[in-house]
């Protein structure tokens, strides 16, 4: 049978330093992800909102305008810096996240829904993916943190699967979609070897969380995890959590930063989900006569 992971290929985070300036976090996103590849890197992904500072007031200052594809440079010049980037560095490059302003003439400027997205592009520089954050960060732990990105932001409608031809196929999803183990398990049951999250969680949940959620997905599933998120700024608004982290099918932590910038570089050995899988062998252990199988749904397009 063929392997999950066709062939090993080394993944890269790049937990970036972001700032309010826009054109700077794209030329230095650029200096980051050469110096991914120049390691070996071939799946290079960037953090969420990582060309603008994260919150709910930022969202439409730097919102770009991504449909009908591909916008002109004006719309989006985030779109144009990451798949020349992408080419240049001839890597699959999962853009993090960028707030999005819907396109079309449909509604006035003002109107327009805004979006909290990542783009995928192809070594050769092709969008291969769109993925809109499908759960929105809203939460309100008394005296910590008080988000509420649907003030702003609408949700997306779909599970994110990507098919690299040479290795396999990817799920991306943002930030607080990996608290819904439900699009994990669908993209994982529906061939995932790797499972990507751009991601910022904060100081409150980060240490209590963050590693939970991507060892815990990983272990539900048997598939790799990354996570990965800007680096801590303690003199913006949001503090990040940083500890990008990639973690493997057996959900031990390969590698992890610490929440300064940093690029984290990891091999993704191919075979190893299949050990995994052949120790403790839950995928023939369903019982779908007991409960639903939820990945017999899902929807794929938006
Ligand atoms: N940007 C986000 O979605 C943050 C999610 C988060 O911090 C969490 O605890 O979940």
């Amino acid at each position: 049978m063929a392997q999950i992971l066709k062939q090993s290929v080394k993944l890269a985070l790049v937990q970036l330093a972001t700032t309010a300036d826009k054109s700077h976090n794209l030329s230095h996103a650029r200096t980051k992800v050469l110096e991914a590849t120049r390691q070996g890197a071939k799946i290079v992904v960037l953090p969420e909102c990582f060309n603008s500072p994260y919150g709910t007031k930022y969202f439409p200052q730097y919102a770009e305008t991504l449909l009908p594809s591909p916008p002109t440079r004006e719309q989006s010049p985030t779109f144009h810096a990451l798949s020349e980037l992408a080419k240049e560095a001839g890597c699959y490059l999962i853009g993090g996240s960028i707030p999005e302003r819907e396109g079309g003439d449909g509604a006035k400027e003002g109107d327009k829904k805004l979006y909290n997205t990542s783009l995928t592009f192809s070594p050769r520089g092709e969008l291969m993916a769109t993925h809109r954050k499908v759960h929105l960060f809203d939460i309100d732990i008394p005296g910590k943190i008080r988000f509420k990105e649907s003030e702003v932001l609408s949700p997306g409608n779909k599970i994110t699967l990507i098919d690299l031809p040479e290795y396999g196929k990817i799920a991306v999803a943002i930030c607080y979609d990996i608290r819904f183990p439900e699009l994990a398990t669908i993209a994982a049951r529906k061939g995932a070897f790797l499972l990507l999250y751009p991601g910022a969680f904060n100081l409150t949940t980060g240490a209590l969380h963050w590693e939970l959620q991507a060892r815990a997905r990983a272990m539900d599933n048997q598939v790799y995890v990354g996570l990965c998120s800007p680096a801590r700024d303690m003199e913006a608004e949001y503090h990040a959590w940083g500890h990008s982290m990639v973690v493997d099918p057996n959900a031990e932590v390969l590698g992890a930063l610490d929440e300064k910038e940093g690029v984290l570089v990891q091999e993704l050995q191919a075979g190893r989900i299949e050990e995994v899988r052949k120790g403790i062998p839950l995928y023939t252990q369903r019982r779908f006569d007991v409960y639903p199988d939820v990945s017999e749904g899902g929807r794929f397009e938006e």
